[in-house]
């Protein structure tokens, strides 16, 4: 999604250089920055244990940072926490809905919780069962809902009482691709329909491309990088090339190929990664052979190559310095360690 909308109202939500530590010297944010202009969409993106949820958990009032400063709606998180929480509307990873009852019943009672009754609790009641394709179900317990619709009743929960700000954490998490195209249909509409401001996290760079128009890339408890999904693949020129090696290369053979690649004409920001190999390159097709021509020279050979159009994976890579599925597998090692020291 991209916009050209721009606003000279103060931003709907302005962290700045956050830092919080977990016992067990976790740094979970390492001086986070986050500026999200109101009426936007805003993706937090980021591998696990990059820093997402505790932004989150910060900005919703739900964790105090050790330092940093952060507004939501104008009100500081700190200062006037309630303020926050009547502005705002959270969608956390995991369901707050009561699974015993009903999806209306469910709604009903987060309504009064805001104060609605009567019949302006009815209607708004009504108009999201609706919105949300949930008025059929509305009358069973919610612990027989699909993972879909469950989802879509979070989603719903959090806007009873039109919250000026929402936040998803990881909106899409578990559902299945057909559960997961209608919740981006449904992000993408709130956005677009209601000016509402939200900031979701996310694993998937499908979903910040598809949804955000300002994306910030997180990791190790900071922004590595931050733009709109198209500027940030703008940065990287050309075609992104790929190779796999047939046998990983130690350090020596590393810095062979990276001298010996370096040099071609019209191919840039070479990485040499085990059995990887990825560089970019003015025109993709026209330097494959001589890319190839040049693995042959020092004797390397390879099994696969494939040109693309630079993708946020690519954009991730250059930025954070390794692959988003590298960053993911080190942030379970981690958390793996982390448990066995008692970290958590
Ligand atoms: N309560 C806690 N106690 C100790 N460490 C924690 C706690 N919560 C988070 N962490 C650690 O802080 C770091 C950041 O975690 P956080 O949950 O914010 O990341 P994330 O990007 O949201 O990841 P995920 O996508 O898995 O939710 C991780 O190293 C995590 O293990």
């Amino acid at each position: 999604m991209s916009s050209t909308r721009t606003s000279t109202r103060a931003p709907a939500v302005e962290a700045h250089q956050l830092i919080k530590t977990y016992p067990g010297d976790v740094t979970a944010l390492n001086g986070m920055d986050v500026t999200v202009e109101p009426g936007t969409v805003f993706g937090l993106l980021g591998p696990n244990g990059a820093g997402k949820s505790t932004t989150v958990k910060i900005l919703t009032t739900l964790a105090r940072p050790d330092s940093g400063t952060a507004t939501v709606a104008g009100h500081d998180v700190m200062r006037h926490p309630d303020r926050v929480r009547r502005a705002i509307g959270v969608v956390a990873q995991n369901s707050g809905a009561d699974p015993t009852a009903t999806g209306r019943e469910n709604l009903q009672l987060q309504g009064r919780l805001y104060g609605l009754k009567g019949a302006a609790l009815t209607e708004r009641v009504d108009e999201l069962l609706d919105r949300f394709s949930l008025a059929d179900a509305a009358g069973r317990p919610v612990k027989g809902y699909s993972g879909g619709m469950r989802r879509r009743l979070d989603v719903a929960l959090g806007l009873v009482h039109r919250p000026e700000v929402l936040f998803l954490d990881e909106p899409t998490t578990g559902l299945d691709p057909e559960a997961r195209t209608a919740m981006w249909d449904e992000i993408g509409r709130l956005a677009g329909e209601e000016g509402l401001t939200i900031l979701l996290t996310t694993h998937y760079l499908e979903e910040a491309d598809r949804l955000a128009e300002r994306i910030a890339i997180v990791d190790r408890g900071r922004v590595v990088v931050e733009g709109t999904p198209d500027s940030l693949k703008g940065e990287l020129r050309g075609d992104a090339v790929h190779l796999e090696l047939r046998e990983a290369v130690g350090d020596a053979g590393r810095t062979l190929l990276r001298s010996t690649l370096v040099g071609l004409p019209g191919v840039h920001e070479v990485l040499v990664d085990g059995r990887r190999v990825s560089a970019r390159a003015d025109d993709g097709a026209a330097a494959m052979p001589v890319l190839l021509a040049a693995f042959e020279r020092v004797g390397v050979g390879v099994a696969a190559a494939t040109v693309a159009r630079p993708s946020l994976d690519d954009v991730y890579l250059r930025y954070a310095g390794r692959r988003y599925s590298e960053a993911d597998a080190d942030s379970a090692e981690q958390l793996a360690v982390a448990v066995a020291g008692g970290a958590r």
